[in-house]
């Protein structure tokens, strides 16, 4: 069952009861690009260069667009409140929906908005607008696992100190197939993908920051595991590392195929270093199905086993 949410997306239910069968969209083989920006304090500097970034992954081919997590304000506690906009109360009002919404239509494609800071009803929210070709907002995820951390002679960040949690996860029909949602922390959590991967999702974009302190360790490793557990691509995009702020970014946005070349899972396939860039992919859903017939995970499964997992949690 699809739902129409207050936040605008089109989520799918969250039971886990039913699973949706794969279904290739009409256009399954197609470029994304990932667009990999220098965020600064101007924020009108961060939208123009958004807008040039989003055109050039377009000139190299892109009909699906990521933008990276807080690409319009310094991912800093210090300045989310600042720069946060309202999209619901008069999206004319809000440069930087515009701003999306006018590049989708411009170009006919579909983008995945990144994040920006929002104002919704006295809360702060890390939300993520995606956008059709037609300009129209299709849906809005806000990040649902806040990153907070306090490792001792490291880093010390607190997201929850400013922003309010959203608690819907977001999956999304587009042209370029079902699109589920998460930002940055959100990739920490198989739960979720697994929830996108058992509605039928065929990738899951991750608009994130991770920071350097974990992204050498963790970045790669939770995108290639989200990508092989679920046998779905995983798409990420990142700030880099020159952003503004005292918080330093790891970059690295990239794309991981749930198979390559036959056998690899999980695997690599684009990646960018640290620096301003764009990445353009070749996505090919059809190693979707090569990888679930090679290795019929779904089949295999044994939820009569994993009950426990539920019980245990009830208990106090
Ligand atoms: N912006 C974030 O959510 C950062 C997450 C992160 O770095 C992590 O290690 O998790």
């Amino acid at each position: 069952m699809m739902m129409a949410t207050s936040s605008n997306s089109m989520v799918v239910n969250t039971s886990f009861d039913a699973l949706s069968p794969l279904k290739l969209p009409t256009i399954s083989k197609f470029k994304i690009g990932l667009c990999q920006l220098s965020v600064t304090l101007d924020k009108n500097q961060n939208l123009i260069h958004a807008r040039n970034s989003i055109k050039v992954a377009v000139e190299q081919g892109a009909k699906l667009v990521v933008l990276p997590e807080m690409w319009n304000c310094p991912y800093s506690i210090d300045y989310f409140a600042k720069y946060a906009e309202d999209f619901d109360d008069d999206k004319d009002a809000s440069p930087s929906f515009s701003l999306l919404s006018e590049a989708a239509s411009c170009h006919g494609i579909t983008i995945v908005g990144g994040s920006m800071p929002e104002w919704n009803d006295g809360q702060l929210y890390n939300t993520c607008c995606v956008f059709g070709p037609d300009g129209k907002l299709k849906a809005k995820h806000r990040k649902i696992h806040l990153f907070d951390t306090d490792i001792q002679g490291d880093i010390s960040f607190k997201e929850s100190d400013t922003f309010s949690a959203g608690d819907e996860p977001t999956i999304v029909e587009t042209e370029m197939g079902r699109i589920g949602v998460g930002i940055c922390h959100d990739i920490r959590f198989p739960e979720l993908a697994l929830l996108y991967r058992a509605k039928g999702a065929h990738i899951i974009c991750y608009p994130g920051a991770f920071s350097m302190s974990t992204g050498e360790l963790f970045w790669e490793l939770v995108q290639r595991a989200r990508a092989a557990d679920n046998q779905i691509f995983v798409a990420t995009c990142s700030p880099s590392r020159d952003s503004t702020g005292f918080y330093k970014i790891w970059g690295h946005s990239s794309l991981v195929a749930p198979v390559f070349e036959q056998v690899l899972s999980g695997e690599m396939i684009a990646t960018s270093g640290c620096e301003e860039t764009v990445v353009v992919a070749e996505i090919d859903y059809s190693a979707i199905e090569l990888q679930r017939h090679n290795i019929p995970l779904e089949r295999q499964r044994r939820r009569d086993v994993y009950e426990f997992i539920n019980k245990s949690e009830a208990e106090p």
